[in-house]
């Protein structure tokens, strides 16, 4: 009988084994979760290996490809014994740790994370989990040692590395192309571990030599089991929570916003005394367009300001001014309403004598109950969030706009209705006798 006969009722056979499978699949999904949000291994490409090269800068500049025996002696003579820190103090005991060091100051290699893309994948696997990280999209990573784990007993028990700043969030640790046997790096995380063999037997039959590396979190335990034979050499990294490319403006020490062309425009615009004299607020609206009403984007601003924008943001901060991405409401004719404006409206005519309507902050779209029968504009606008009215002297045009807020719109029939909001940089200028340029 064909068992799709059976539908009603009992399972058939191939149903029952389908699924077992998808629970198993399921489970060990569950699990690969979790181990792969604390750890995460790579390999690089063989060229990348054979190019590694670490040139020694405390005896005479010697160039070093690890494997190439007469430099790997020299490398291993500059090392000196790797201590680890106990109590607040750097200690020297080969029972707990047998390898020697090179510090970063000591070596420069040409072996480099970032270009292997290496740095770029640890920020999208492992940022991802960091609470403190929320608004980061970068990892730095510095070097900070060459270690050397030689058979027949380097090792290094389980420790927990020592951050050096809050910002550190992880470890990388690279295996540079080295015969050797045993050595593997385990990583432990709430009663999880995982284990990476970099070692010669591992990299199977013919072994072609390749730059492996691991990265963790911080409060990940981890061991280096006892080497064989041979040498297992690392670069060790301090892995940082950095603003990525992306999200700098605000936060972009390297950018001198005094060489952009406008700076020198609005700080001549800024000294003549009938300009604003009294003081003032400019706005310009984003050019670029901006997801400026949502969650969690409202918390990307104005980090992630692109192009013009940002170059706005840095001169008007340059110049001590302040200022800030603001989402304006297109308010309502309602808000100063005539019927004859309602005809040639277009959204900028639409902000009328009292102001516009800014949000005190961005925030996401709100959807409110109120409708415009029973209720003022100011109580729908108050819904959205907290406002201010404010002159503002517009000096480009509106191009973006999104929903900021729903409201029940009473005409002929009732309807749901939005109000949208443009994003904007809304920059204080003092009065003239109180600026500073
Ligand atoms: O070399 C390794 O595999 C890890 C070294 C380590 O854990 C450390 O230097 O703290
Ligand atoms: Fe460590």
């Amino acid at each position: 009988m064909d068992e799709h006969t059976f539908r009603d009722g009992a399972r058939t056979l191939g149903e029952t084994a389908n699924a077992a499978l998808l629970a198993q699949l399921s489970s060990s999904i569950e699990e690969q979760a979790a181990e792969a949000t604390f750890a995460q291994p790579g390999k690089s490409d063989p060229a990348a290996a054979r190019s590694v090269q670490v040139p020694i800068t405390n005896s005479q500049a010697k160039y070093c490809r690890p494997n190439t025996s007469g430099n790997l002696e020299q490398l291993i003579k500059d090392c000196q014994p790797a201590t680890f820190g106990f109590k607040g103090k750097d200690v020297y005991d080969e029972s707990y740790r047998k390898a020697s060091k090179l510090d970063a100051s000591a070596f420069c290699s040409s072996f480099n994370p970032y270009e292997l893309g290496i740095i770029d994948t640890i920020a999208q696997v492992l940022l991802p989990s960091i609470k403190e990280a929320k608004n980061m999209r970068g990892v730095r990573a510095e070097l900070y040692k060459l270690n050397i784990y030689s058979g027949p007993s380097g090792k290094f028990q389980a420790h927990v590395d020592t951050p050096r700043s809050d910002s550190q969030f992880g470890s990388l640790v690279v295996c540079l192309p080295c015969d050797h046997e045993g050595g593997e790096l385990i990583i432990r995380h709430q009663g999880k571990s995982l284990s990476f063999d970099w070692s010669n037997s591992a990299l199977g039959e013919p072994a072609v030599p390749c730059v492996q590396w691991a990265a963790f979190y911080s409060d990940c335990e981890h061991e280096v089991l006892e080497v064989q034979s041979g040498h297992r050499i690392t670069l060790t990294y301090n892995l940082y929570v950095s603003r990525g490319s992306g999200n700098l403006a605000g936060n972009c020490p390297w950018m001198d916003p005094k060489q952009l062309p406008l700076y020198d425009t609005i700080q001549r615009m800024l000294q003549v005394p009938g300009f604003m004299m009294k003081g003032g607020t400019l706005g310009i609206w984003c050019s670029h367009a901006y997801a400026h009403s949502s969650e969690p984007s409202v918390h990307n601003l104005p980090s992630s300001l692109k192009g013009v924008d940002m170059a706005m943001y840095e001169i008007f901060r340059a110049l001590g001014l302040q200022v800030a991405v603001r989402p304006i409401l297109d308010t309502l004719p309602d808000d100063d309403y005539s019927a004859e404006e309602d005809e040639e409206d277009d959204a900028n005519s639409l902000r009328r004598s009292r102001g516009d309507v800014i949000g005190k902050g961005l925030r996401k779209f709100a959807v409110t109950e109120l409708s415009t029968q029973y209720h003022r504009m100011d109580d729908i606008y108050e819904e959205w969030g907290e406002f201010y009215r404010d002159e503002v002297v517009w000096l480009s045009k509106l191009r973006h706009r999104e929903p900021a807020v729903a409201f029940l719109a009473y005409g002929n029939e009732a309807s749901v209705a939005a109000i949208y909001s443009g994003a904007a940089l809304i920059v204080k200028i003092p009065p003239f006798l109180k600026r500073n340029v």
